[in-house]
């Protein structure tokens, strides 16, 4: 009569629902699983421009080269200033999307504030970057300190400052309600 219910039993019926269950499952993982990582696109395989527009980064006296970690902590080429609530951070954020820019997240505040703790110390929060890559950071505040410009001069002539100015009005209303 009932054959497959009688065969197998109660038990036997169960366990071989649960083994249909299990075979389903690992169908359904096994054709779920990711494949292979696809290929990096050709941009961004590509080897960081062997020169910089304006020259190599400045090395200071003791730098150890390029480190086992990848890349040495350079000086940065080019510098943020300006008003504050000008733009300063959206515009480092969208350069540092490009892969040949890294920057110091925070506000280093060398020029103005820690002068006295020296280069050296201020090239330790420098990001490590590769030959061709350019390092940043921005301190709007360098803009309105008297001694910036010829700090910076002194620490490298190459070095460019980007400044961002605002309408002072909307600047100011920025200002006083952050
Ligand atoms: N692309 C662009 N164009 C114009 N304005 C912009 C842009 N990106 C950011 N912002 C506005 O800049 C304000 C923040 O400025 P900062 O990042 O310089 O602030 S800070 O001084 O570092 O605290 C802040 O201004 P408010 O929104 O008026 O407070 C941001 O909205």
């Amino acid at each position: 009569m009932g054959c497959s219910g009688r065969l197998l039993g109660p038990v036997g019926g169960r366990r071989a629902s649960l083994l249909l269950t299990m075979i389903l499952f690992f169908t359904y993982f096994f054709y779920c699983l990711p494949g292979p990582c696809e290929p990096l696109p050709p941009a961004l395989l590509l080897p960081p421009p062997a020169t910089l527009p304006d020259g190599a980064a400045p090395t200071a006296a003791g730098d150890s080269g390029p480190a086992l970690g990848g890349g040495s902590r350079r000086f940065p080429q080019a510098i943020i200033v300006g008003v504050k609530k000008g733009g300063t951070r959206a515009l480092l954020e969208f350069l540092r999307v490009h892969p040949g820019v890294r920057a110091v997240g925070a506000e280093p505040h060398f020029f103005d504030r820690c002068y006295e703790k020296g280069l050296r110390w201020y090239r330790s929060l420098m990001p490590r970057t590769l030959e061709g890559q350019i390092t940043m950071e921005k301190t709007p505040s360098y803009f309105v300190t008297k001694e910036a410009p010829r700090r910076i001069y002194n620490m490298s002539r190459d070095t460019k400052l980007i400044v961002v100015v605002r309408n002072p009005v909307t600047r100011a209303i920025s200002d006083y309600t952050q």
